[in-house]
């Protein structure tokens, strides 16, 4: 098997420090390292993985940086300007974005026009501006390996059927913290129990996602633009146990799925090695320790994030980048604890009907309709004067 050699955004998140661990096990070069402001574990990774370049997107920490590596056999850049230049870097074959929330969509799309393979974990960019990552993606005849794992499942349950029909995708969601709850037994749950999920251990705010099921929500229009779907071809299944990771209907009727423990590091190593399936350090799956697993119908009304969702890519245009920054916004709000939980869902519902929608629209549209939506969250939220 031929090593890839690849360029991660988001090298110290769970998704990123998962990938290295990856990276590491099979010994696939690394070529560029990039995060938002943890100079002290980037340092780490880059004296360990030995990178050309690495970006520190937080210009106040450059130098703290510098100071770090010691000396200049490692470049260091910094801002977007820097997260873009390692997203075309001439030795990457493929770039993992796996940084959190719509800051990854430019780097996508550079990378796309470079024409390196992608290992998207980094939802928001195809819910933002999936059109546009398509489009690109088609036009330069780049492959885009899904991580998030449920669209990791549902490209697995392709494989071999790439000339049959999807009838319907089942999308499965565990339910997150709060399943069964009703909106009063939600009124006063704290960051801490929000930040307990059930099955996996994530990034903050992916965590809080599963807990409002916006993280569903994402997933759905996520898979609407990877396996070109309509909103009537996926179902959302509430499973709790977070072992079916998603499936495929076909026009038969048979239903193929992809199963495994919850550890990220199946979907990150799959997306590194396909069509290849090589050695895991995970643990491997005991159906007979489970016993059982459940099936249920998720509560759109008490987790109305979903709906919101399902609701904003209907309508198409910059609806999705709409609901998408106001949720960035909103989650960053309630992890400081400035709004409650239920708040989060309502100011994404209500931003469907605050910011202006279009059909036709370019980059610079999503980054203003992120900017207005975030606006509209904090001005509600009684943040802005
Ligand atoms: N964690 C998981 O299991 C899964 C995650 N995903 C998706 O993957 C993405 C990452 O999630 P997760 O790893 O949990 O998130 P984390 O919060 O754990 O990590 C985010 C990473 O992105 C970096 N980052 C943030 N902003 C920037 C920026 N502007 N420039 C460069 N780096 C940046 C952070 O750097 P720093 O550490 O310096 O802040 C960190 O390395 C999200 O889109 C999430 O939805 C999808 C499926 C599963
Ligand atoms: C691991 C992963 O892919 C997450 O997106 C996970 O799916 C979150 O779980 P739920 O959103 O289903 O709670
Ligand atoms: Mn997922």
């Amino acid at each position: 098997m031929n090593q890839k050699t690849l360029c991660i955004l988001g090298s110290t998140g769970s998704i990123g420090t998962q990938a290295l661990e990856v990276c590491q096990a099979h010994n696939f070069p690394v070529c560029g390292l990039a995060a938002y402001h943890n100079v002290n574990l980037l340092a780490e990774q880059a004296k360990r993985f030995r990178p050309k370049k690495v970006c520190i997107f937080c210009k106040e920490k450059y130098g703290e940086l510098k100071a770090l590596l010691g000396d200049d056999s490692i470049e260091v850049v910094t801002g977007m300007e820097g997260l873009l230049e390692l997203s075309v870097m001439p030795e990457a074959d493929m770039v993992l974005n796996s940084v959190v929330g719509m800051i990854g969509l430019r780097p996508t799309l550079a990378a796309i026009e470079a024409k390196k393979e992608i290992a998207l974990a980094n939802k928001e960019t195809l819910v933002t501006g999936g059109k546009l990552v398509i489009e690109a993606a088609r036009k330069n005849n780049v492959p885009i390996y899904p991580v998030d794992s449920e669209h990791s499942a549902i490209f697995q349950s392709l494989q071999g059927n790439e000339h049959n029909r999807i009838h319907k995708i089942l999308l499965t969601a565990s339910g997150g913290p709060f399943y069964g709850r009703t909106a009063e037994e939600l009124r006063n749950v704290t960051v801490e129990d929000a930040l307990k999920h059930p099955n996996w251990s994530m990034g903050a705010k992916i965590t809080i996602d599963s807990a409002t099921l916006m993280n569903k929500g994402l997933e759905f229009i996520e898979a609407m633009w990877l396996f070109d779907l309509k909103p009537e071809q996926i179902e959302v299944i509430v499973h709790r146990e977070s072992v079916i990771h998603s499936a495929v209907e076909y026009e038969d009727h048979s239903v193929i799925a992809q199963l495994g423990v919850p550890d990220m590091k199946i979907p990150i190593q799959y997306a590194l090695t396909y069509p290849n399936r090589i050695d895991c350090t995970v643990k491997p799956l005991s159906l007979t320790d489970y016993g059982a697993l459940s099936f249920s119908k998720p509560d759109y009304d008490t987790f109305v994030c979903l709906k919101a969702c399902i609701k904003a890519i209907t309508m198409g245009g910059l609806m999705p980048a709409a609901v998408n920054g106001a949720n960035e916004q909103a989650v960053d709000l309630f992890l400081k604890g400035q709004i409650t939980f239920l708040k989060i869902g309502e100011l994404v519902y209500e931003t469907l009907d605050a910011i202006p929608n279009q059909n036709n629209f370019t980059v610079d549209d999503i980054i203003n309709t992120d900017k207005a939506a975030r606006r509209f969250v904090l001005e509600k939220a009684g943040m802005l004067a």
